[in-house]
């Protein structure tokens, strides 16, 4: 594989990380090199790909080179696909159990769990989506609270929530794991670096 030089994961989330480094580690490597970078994003409004989008320009401003960014939505069809990009504040304000109660109302528990990377080479280079998502169901809280809303979001074909199955399970059939397959495609397919164009890829 052809190795085209460094890409910034910006993220102020340790566990969305973790995710990313099992997954690449698990066989799917991306032919750049990842490097974390600790940002703190704002928390944009609007529809999920224009979040993604201007959090990606945004991060690759600070970062100054090639970044990725990841923003996550957990949409209830009951709700139209809401809470979706906001998530996190219902998550922050109601907690994990607040989550499922809030369809206590309705009959149709379904939903999907939707990450969409934004990749861009630099700044002024307009960013690109990969979208992924994993359909299932929303349940009372099952397994350790240990990431966001997991534990109520059990995944289509599955009687574990995201919070009870293996990690290695999880990140086979994610959102995340989804998009990020995506993006890698994406990524494999462009041109090979040349020995003399100033990146430190190697040639193939
Ligand atoms: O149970 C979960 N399983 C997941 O797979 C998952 N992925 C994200 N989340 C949570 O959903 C919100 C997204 O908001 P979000 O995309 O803006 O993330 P963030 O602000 O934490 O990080 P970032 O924006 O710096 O990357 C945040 O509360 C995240 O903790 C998850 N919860
Ligand atoms: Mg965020």
């Amino acid at each position: 594989m052809v190795v085209h030089g460094e890409i910034s994961f910006a993220t102020g989330n340790q566990n969305k990380l973790k995710e990313v480094v099992a997954i690449l580690a698990e066989g799917h490597p991306l032919p750049f090199t990842v490097k974390a970078a600790n940002l703190d994003l704002p928390e944009l409004q609007g529809e999920a790909e224009d979040i993604a989008k201007e959090k990606c320009r945004i991060a690759a401003q600070q970062v100054g080179g090639a970044v990725m960014v990841e923003d996550t939505s957990l949409c209830y069809n009951a709700f139209k696909g809401l809470p979706g990009p906001y998530c996190k504040w219902f998550l922050t304000k109601l907690g994990v159990d607040g989550m499922y109660k809030l369809l206590a109302g309705y009959e149709d528990k379904s939903g999907y769990a939707q990450c969409i990377f934004a990749y861009t080479p630099g700044p002024d280079v307009e960013p690109q989506l990969f979208i992924g998502q994993t359909q299932g169901i929303i349940v009372e809280p099952r397994g350790p609270p240990a990431f966001g809303w997991d534990p109520v979001f059990q995944p289509d074909g599955f009687d574990q929530t995201f919070a009870e199955m293996d990690k290695s399970v999880k990140n086979s059939i994610s959102h995340r794991y989804r998009a990020l397959d995506k993006l890698r495609s994406y990524l494999l397919e462009l041109p090979a670096p040349s020995a003399t164009n100033g990146t430190n890829g190697t040639p193939s």
